[in-house]
């Protein structure tokens, strides 16, 4: 499930990348004939099986298959991507996604209509190091150098605005750190509860405001003396109306490591797996 792609400009700017990454999650896509469809296929950068190639003029009947989430559509019109918003569907455009101004408009009038975005109600967002594995002479201890657990694992605050697509935080809610000690200036450990504004990035706007919660720690207590909590290398859970998702170690996805991203569905309580390993990735770019 894609709780949201994104507004239509931003994707655009994101052009092949986002192809690139993101097409094994693709359900459909369209040509407008269907006969030179598989040779559109081949062309892009990372051709993927997942992707099934339409008759464009199919999109209506296509798009009201209940499983299909997202349409790419790579044409400088906007009248296929509006019928497959009326559906109810995400759309993945090319640049330019409108053949003129008038149609543009109607391509974002139509998706602000019939894009229901899964709303998010919290985030909550953790990186810690095990104690001892940070030794007391390094840079990150250092108050002069801009040390400290929130300074160091700022990850768990970008992952955060990436997921609310935020700016700065509106408010700081709560803190509270536990000083390094080698030096009460620094935080060993920090935990803190924000207010964003979700889709306030870039200085937009944006539509309602979240809580967010972020833990860094680059002294955590192993489990009883002796286990590493590596459970807890960088992970989001971005709680929406719908799903709970998760993010296990989104910052370093090797296979050595392991990560995830689960999907809860909390309607039937149903959890979805899926990976994207850094090494697959390349592999499969090469
Ligand atoms: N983007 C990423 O994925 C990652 C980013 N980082 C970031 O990279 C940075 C370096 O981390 P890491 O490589 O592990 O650290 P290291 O301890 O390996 O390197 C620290 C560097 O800082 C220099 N240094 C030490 N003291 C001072 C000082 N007083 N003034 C100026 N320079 C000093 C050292 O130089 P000298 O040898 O001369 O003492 C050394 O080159 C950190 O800021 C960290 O947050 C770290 C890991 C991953
Ligand atoms: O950037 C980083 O990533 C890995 C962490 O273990 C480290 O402390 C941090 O500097």
């Amino acid at each position: 499930m894609i709780t949201k792609l994104g507004r239509v400009h931003e994707i655009n700017i994101l052009g092949k990348s986002l192809f690139r990454h993101e097409l094994n999650k693709l359900d459909i896509a369209l040509a407008r004939h269907r006969a030179t469809a598989p040779a559109l296929v081949a062309t892009a950068t990372c051709p993927s099986p997942h992707v099934t190639v339409f008759d464009v003029e199919r999109v209506a009947s296509v798009c009201s298959r209940p499983r299909l989430n997202v349409v790419y559509c790579w044409y400088k019109h906007g009248k296929w991507a509006i019928k497959a918003l009326e559906k109810g569907k995400h759309v993945l455009l090319e640049k330019a996604f409108a053949a003129n101004d008038a149609e543009a408009r109607r391509v974002i009038e139509t998706a602000q209509r019939t894009l229901q975005h899964d709303k998010v109600l919290q985030t909550h967002a953790i990186m810690t190091s095990p104690v001892c594995s940070i030794p007391a002479s390094d840079i990150r201890w250092q108050f002069d150098l801009a040390g400290g657990a929130l300074m160091d694992v700022t990850y768990v605050l970008s992952s955060t605005r990436f997921a609310l697509d935020a700016g700065a935080p509106l408010c700081v809610k709560s803190a509270h750190t536990r000083p390094s000690p080698w030096d009460e200036r620094v935080d060993e450990a920090m935990d803190t509860t924000l207010v964003y504004r979700e889709g306030s990035a870039e200085g937009a706007e944006g539509e309602y405001n979240v809580e967010a919660t972020v833990y860094a720690d680059m002294r955590r207590a192993n489990v009883a003396g002796l286990v590493p909590r590596v459970w807890e290398l960088p992970t989001i859970e971005v709680e929406t109306e719908r799903a709970l998702v998760t993010l296990y170690n989104f910052t370093m996805p090797h296979r050595v490591l392991y990560h995830y991203i689960a999907t809860k569905d909390k309607a039937t309580g149903e959890t979805r797996y899926e990976t994207h390993y850094l090494e697959v990735l390349r592999e499969e770019h090469q």
